[in-house]
């Protein structure tokens, strides 16, 4: 019987299966960020241990990171606790090697889940981990990625394997073209609305169809980021010559004969044709609509032709109790049109959407609209997901265009996807925010936060308000 392309590296990665499935996988790549590598880098110190391929470590600064001020170096960083993370880092890396490290401040450094591929860590066919939930993004490129804790990224460090226990294989496949102004990150919300949050849980899930296909790399990265978000800890998408053509000549990535060697490789990844999922779930991509989250989960979820969800009309108890307390929580009223909401900061950026292709979307919609950022909106701002798509986005004049319209033009990292840094909502503030998570606090405490595309985050700039975005591009 044919395999999934879940089946077919899982299967190379095998060290070991014991009778109950539980497993133990070999880990090609090994991401690490200053959050959750200290313990680990402690216990291996602790334990009178050594990495055991330091060749496997990519490592990079990230969450901490301050997105102004770099002028002041390390001084910059405000918050005591973030510059001890990342020194930290620095030390550990220091004292542990690695295959590469982009410290803060270095023109290399950014999102730990950006710099990966885009430096050519994230390769087809590897096993990738990182001790973060996210790690699911470089499943774009056909490898087998996932988050992991931070036991486990020791337990990694220490023996470049992971326990594990193989998931289910779920398919969801996206057939047809996506409306003018819907994008990636349009497709991903629609699916988790279908699915739910916890839709994926227990599986690894394949994504395919004309419409992914369609994507590019960027936009793949933006959908297998979600699959966390929709309860998979793993997506993934076929190698093709996109893919391929996304990695050649990449820092890391293999030359000569190994890259002649790797491609014939890569070729192989993809499903059988007779291969079995356990589950199957369709989407016509001609309907989808611009996508906002209107409550404190992903999967609230709505288009921009909908409103707020009246709770009174769910006859489950709970689901009803469930959107009473995020309405609340959100300061909505039930009927509310989407595209009547205004909000007071906008955010574009994060894992989710802070590569060159979100940067020019964004930027191309400021432009088309030719107006400012709105009187009611009190911050605006840009962060690239790292420093060489910074770089990129001002050779091609982009931060101009944001800066004139009143956007600010910031330096790579996490940012307010998360409010690690200075970076974050007040209480009570409704933002706009090309992230992937909306619960409760997120963005800071009290923050309200909707989940969006980089052209709707833009136009909602502009406007002040959501608007449906396919009337704009
Ligand atoms: C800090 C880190 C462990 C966390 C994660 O695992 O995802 C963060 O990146 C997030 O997005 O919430
Ligand atoms: S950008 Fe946000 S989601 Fe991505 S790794 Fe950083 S904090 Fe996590």
């Amino acid at each position: 019987m044919g395999r999934t392309l879940y089946d077919k590296i899982w299967d190379e990665h095998v060290v070991h299966t014991e009778e109950d499935g539980t497993t133990i996988l070999y880990i090609d790549r090994h991401l690490v960020h200053e959050v959750t590598s200290p313990q680990a880098f402690e216990g291996l110190r602790e334990a009178g241990r050594k990495v055991w391929r330091i060749s496997s470590i990519v490592a990079t600064a990230d969450h901490n990171t301050p997105t102004t001020g770099w002028e002041r170096g390390y001084d910059g960083i405000a918050d005591p606790i973030s510059k001890e993370q990342i020194t930290t880092l620095d030390a550990n890396i220091k004292e542990f090697g690695a295959a590469a490290f982009f410290p803060f401040l270095s023109k290399r450094q950014g999102i730990v889940h950006v710099i990966g591929p885009e430096n050519g860590a994230t390769l087809p066919g590897m096993t990738v981990v990182c001790g973060d939930s996210h790690t699911s993004t470089h499943g774009a490129f056909g490898a087998l990625a996932h988050g992991i804790g931070t036991s486990e990224v020791e337990h990694v460090m220490a023996t470049q394997t992971l326990l594990a226990k193989k998931a289910k294989n779920m398919l969801v496949k996206v057939e047809g073209t996506l409306a003018r102004g819907c994008t990636a990150k349009d497709i991903v919300l629609a699916i988790i609305g279908k699915i739910g949050t916890a839709g994926g849980t227990g599986y690894t899930i394949e994504f395919a169809g004309s419409a992914i296909r369609a994507l590019s790399m960027e936009g793949r990265m933006t959908v297998c980021n979600m699959a966390i978000e929709g309860g998979a800890r793993a997506g993934l998408v076929a190698v093709d010559q996109k893919t391929i053509d996304y990695v050649k000549g990449r820092l890391l990535a293999p030359t000569g004969a190994e890259w002649d060697m790797a491609v014939q490789y890569w070729a192989t990844l993809h499903s059988d044709a007779d291969a079995k999922f356990d589950t199957v779930v369709e989407l016509d991509a001609s309907q989808i609509l611009p996508q906002v989250t209107w409550g404190t989960s992903p999967e609230m979820v709505l288009s921009i032709e909908d409103r707020v969800p009246d709770p009174g009309k769910e006859k489950d108890a709970n689901k009803r109790g469930a959107i009473e307390r995020a309405l609340t929580y959100m300061g909505l009223q039930p009927g509310k049109a989407l595209n009547d909401l205004y909000i007071d900061k906008v955010f574009i950026g994060s894992c989710t959407n802070s590569r060159i292709e979100d940067m020019r979307e964004a930027a191309a919609v400021v432009k088309k609209l030719g107006q400012k950022v709105a009187k009611n909106v009190k911050l605006a701002m840009v962060v690239p997901g790292s420093g060489l798509v910074k770089e990129q986005a001002e050779r091609e004049g982009l931060d101009k265009i944001f800066t004139a319209a009143g956007f600010e033009w910031r330096e790579p990292g996490c940012s307010m996807c998360l409010a690690m840094n200075a970076d974050r909502l007040e209480p009570g503030e409704r933002c706009a925010s090309t992230s992937n998570r909306n619960f409760e606090g997120r963005q800071g405490a009290g923050g309200r936060t909707h989940l969006v595309s980089p052209a709707m985050a833009a136009a909602a700039a502009v406007h002040g308000h959501f608007v449906d975005i396919r009337k704009f591009v």
